[in-house]
């Protein structure tokens, strides 16, 4: 049993000929792209990719996805996963350090479908630290501000590799943890006043639809 790939797999039914795709990142999107590359060639489904890493773009070469930008194209449907998924569709991503392109092209989507396995439904989003992408020059200084507002924080250690995660966009990703997050709207807005700080992974807007794959079969919400 695969819910991740079973999630991926029913999302990529909700593509139509001619969209213009918002191609998410992680082990779930790993399937929706691979889904998409499917039907591309089983079928002949005219479609282009806005990958949001440089692991999704990789993937969608793979399977010969054409890739445009957004500088090209507005996207019809965008198709990503999440670290926590809370009862009103709030967000928790970046477990990937991809959330800032993530939010840029997710945000922008006319359509916005979440895909996850049914470990990340939660009641209330906070046991995953929220990853924030920081400038590496900031870093003291946004630590200092995120503690002031309750957060224990971490910068994201890299496991081949010496030293910090470097985002796709060359920056450092702070790890921070709140003891509860009563209101992921506002934090979402007050982490990104800190200066030095590009992205956090809080997502309160936007989501159309989370496609949950369980035990007992596919979930759409
Ligand atoms: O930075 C990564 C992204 O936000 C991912 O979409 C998120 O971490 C979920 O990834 P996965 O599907 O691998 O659990």
């Amino acid at each position: 049993m695969n819910l991740k790939k079973d999630a991926g797999y029913k999302a990529a039914e909700y593509v139509k000929d001619g969209d213009i795709l918002g191609l998410g990142t992680g082990s779930t999107t790993h399937y929706f792209i691979e889904k998409v590359g499917m039907r591309i060639k089983e079928e002949g489904i005219n479609v282009m990719g806005i990958p949001t890493s440089f692991q999704s773009l990789l993937l969608a070469k793979q399977w010969n996805i054409p890739i445009t930008s957004l500088e090209e194209h507005d996207i019809d449907l965008a198709v990503d996963g999440a670290d926590e998924v809370d009862g009103d569709f709030n967000l928790i991503k970046g477990g990937g350090a991809a959330h800032t392109k993530e939010k840029i092209v997710d945000y922008s989507a006319k359509k916005f479908i979440v895909i996850v396995d049914e470990s990340k439904c939660v009641d209330k989003l906070g046991a995953f630290p929220v990853p924030v992408e920081v400038i590496p020059e900031a870093s003291r200084t946004v630590i200092n501000a995120l503690e002031d507002m309750g957060a224990s924080c971490e910068i994201r250690m890299a496991e081949r590799k010496d030293g910090p995660v470097i985002t796709d966009n060359g920056n450092f990703v702070i790890d921070a943890k709140f003891d509860e997050i009563e209101s992921p709207c506002h934090l979402e807005i007050d982490l990104n006043t800190i200066p030095g700080v590009v992205e956090n992974g809080i997502f309160s807007q936007m989501v159309d639809k989370v496609i949950v794959g369980t035990s007992e079969g596919i979930k759409e919400l």
